[in-house]
């Protein structure tokens, strides 16, 4: 059913993410490190400007990895027999958190070497 109430919609939101987080390893693994990459942040006292930047890279890194994990979910429960079409579907969305988690990296360092002036 379409247009259910703001909140209802953050509940189902919210439950995506605990589902997530028991199922897929690589959503812990990623999501331990954003907690302790904003951690990091705080305890640096790093500028306002390079944490919102750092902490969007984060978030789009665990984006990717609830959206990849919501296709693979669905594909293997809605054809899961072996196909060239499904195992590029799901590369294709493993290919999307590699981005945003280059992404992500490259961002950290570039924080680093322009706080720092490692550059
Ligand atoms: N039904 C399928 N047909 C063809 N290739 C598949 C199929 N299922 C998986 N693969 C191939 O195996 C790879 C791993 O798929 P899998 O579903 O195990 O995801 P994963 O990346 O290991 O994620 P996770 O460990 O979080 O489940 C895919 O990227 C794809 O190349």
């Amino acid at each position: 059913m379409k247009n259910r109430p703001f909140g209802e919609r953050i509940r189902f939101a919210l439950c995506g993410v605990k589902e997530a987080w028991q199922r897929e390893n690589s959503f812990r693994t990623q999501g331990v490190v954003a907690i302790l990459v904003v951690v990091g942040l705080l305890a640096l006292r790093i500028p306002l400007t390079w944490s919102a930047i750092v902490i969007l890279a984060a978030a789009l890194v665990l984006a990717m990895e609830l959206t990849n994990a919501a296709l693979e979910a669905m594909i293997d429960r809605l054809h899961p027999e072996r196909h060239a079409d499904i195992r590029a579907a799901k590369d294709m969305a493993a290919g999307s958190v590699f981005l945003a988690s280059i992404a992500a990296v490259v961002v950290g360092l570039l924080m680093l070497f322009s706080l720092y002036s490692i550059w």
